[in-house]
C-alpha cells in the first residue's frame, strides 16, 4: 500500500507502507547507525519521534529476542530506503514487518533518506506524518504547523510502579525516565542489587530504600518537561553518589543550576567521537539526543565539563566539583554501538564503594 511522508515545511515523499497502517505524527529525526535498528526502535528515548534510518537496507537480520531495549517500543514511525521481508540471520525470529504490525508501528519504505536527512540537517528537526495517499497534503501541512506535539513522553514510558532487579552487590536505585534495558544489564553484570523506580519518585522515597548509589536513566523529550525529577535530584545531591546518562545527565545539569537547549538536529548514531578533557582520550560513542547542556550556563555552577563532542564541541560529560556525581550525554551501555565507554559503569561502582568506605571511616571516628 502506498503511503506518504509529509513534513511541516511542505515536502512530500511517497513510498511503500510496511508495518502498521495507522496514521502517525511525530518529530522526524535521523539515526546514522549502520546496524541496530531493533535497539533503536525499542529505545524509549524515541517516544514521540518518527525515526529515519540512513543506512539503506533495513530488516536484513530480522528481529530477535535478545536485542530489545524495552518491551514496548515507543517510536512513532520508521522511515527507510529499502526494507526486506526476508531476514537471514541465525538469531532472527520474525521479520521486521511482522514485528511492526504486531506493535502497531507504521513504517514507510522507498524513501530517499539522503534527501530527507539533508532537509532535516538544513531546517532542523521538523514535525511530520506518515499517512495514506487519500489525505490532502496541503491540509496535512497546515495541521502539522498548528499542532503541538505531546510533552509528557517521560510519563508515558516510565514504569508505573517500582520493581527489583536483584543482585548481591551494591544497592542502586535506578530512576526510570524511559530506561534502556542495557543500563539495567550493565548494573546487573556488576552484581548490583537494583530497584527501578518511576520518574516521579521523591528524594525521600528513594532514601527510604537505603541505596548505596543513584543512577539516572536516559529518556525522551525535553528535560524541562520533568520538573519533579529536577527537584528530586537537587535534594539527593551530596547525600548519595550519582551517575546519569543522557536525559539523566541533562536533568542533573538543570538540578545543579545549569541550563539546557534544543539542538538543531541532535546527535543520533553509533560513531560519535567524544574527548575526555582530563585524559585527552577519545572514545567512539553511541548517541541519541536532541537537547544539550548550554556551555556558558555551566560557569556559575559547581560543575566541571569533563567531555566534549569532537564533531561540534557540545558538552558530553559533567562532574560535580564538591560531591560524588558525574554524568554523560552519550550511551556507555551502547546498544547499538561501540563499547569504548563501558568502563564508566565501573567508575560508578568504584565511586559508590569509595563513599561507603568513607561512611564507615566517619562512623569509627
Ligand atoms: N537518550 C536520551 O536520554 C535523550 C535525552 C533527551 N530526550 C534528548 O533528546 O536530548
Amino acid at each position: 500500500m502506498k503511503k506518504q511522508l509529509i513534513l511541516e515545511d511542505g515536502t512530500v515523499f511517497v513510498g511503500e507502507g510496511f508495518g502498521s497502517d495507522a496514521q502517525t505524527t511525530g518529530e522526524v529525526v535521523f539515526n546514522t547507525g549502520m546496524t541496530g535498528y531493533q535497539e533503536i526502535l525499542s529505545d524509549p528515548s524515541y517516544c514521540g519521534q518518527i525515526v529515519t534510518l540512513t543506512y539503506p537496507l533495513i530488516g536484513n537480520y530480522g528481529i530477535n529476542r535478545d536485542d530489545f531495549e524495552s518491551i514496548t517500543p515507543a517510536i512513532q514511525g520508521l522511515v527507510v530506503k529499502e526494507h526486506t521481508d526476508y531476514p537471514s540471520n541465525w538469531r532472527s525470529e520474525m521479520p521486521l514487518d511482522d514485528y511492526l504490525k504486531m506493535k502497531n508501528i507504521p513504517g514507510i519504505a522507498g524513501i530517499d533518506t539522503r534527501k530527507l536527512t539533508k532537509i532535516i540537517r538544513q531546517h532542523g528537526t521538523l514535525k511530520g506524518m506518515i499517512c495514506g495517499l487519500e489525505e490532502n497534503a496541503e491540509e496535512m501541512v497546515a495541521k502539522l504547523k498548528k499542532e503541538n506535539l505531546p510533552n509528557d513522553q517521560v510519563r508515558q514510558v516510565s514504569t508505573k510502579t517500582a520493581y527489583p532487579s536483584p543482585g548481591r552487590g551494591n544497592r542502586v536505585v535506578l530512576v526510570d525516565f524511559g530506561l534502556k534495558h542495557g543500563i539495567l544489564r550493565e548494573l546487573n553484570n556488576r552484581n548490583c542489587d537494583v530497584i527501578v523506580v518511576p520518574y516521579n519518585t521523591t528524594a525521600e522515597e528513594i532514601l527510604s530504600l537505603s541505596p548505596d548509589g543513584i543512577m539516572l536513566s536516559n529518556g525522551p523529550g525535553d528535560p524541562k518537561d520533568v520538573p519533579e525529577a529536577i527537584e528530586m535530584i537537587r535534594e539527593l545531591l551530596g547525600r548519595l553518589p550519582l551517575f546519569g546518562i543522557c536525559l539523566g545527565h541533562q536533568l542533573f545539569a538543570l538540578a545543579c543550576g545549569a541550563n539546557t537547549e534544543k539542538m538543531k538536529f541532535g546527535h543520533r548514531g553509533s560513531n560519535h567521537p567524544v574527548k575526555d578533557l582530563r585524559t585527552g582520550r577519545i572514545a567512539i560513542t553511541a548517541q541519541n539526543h536532541g537537547y544539550t547542556v548550554k556551555e556558558e550556563s555551566v560557569i556559575a555552577t559547581d560543575l566541571e565539563i569533563t567531555h566534549i563532542a569532537l564533531n561540534d564541541g557540545t558538552i558530553e560529560g559533567l562532574s560535580h566539583k564538591k560531591v560524588a556525581a558525574f554524568t554523560v550525554q552519550y550511551h556507555p551501555e551502547a546498544s547499538p554501538g561501540p563499547e569504548d565507554a563501558n568502563e564508566l559503569f565501573d567508575q560508578f561502582i568504584e565511586m559508590v564503594e569509595a563513599e561507603k568506605q568513607e561512611v564507615v571511616a566517619d562512623a569509627k571516628a
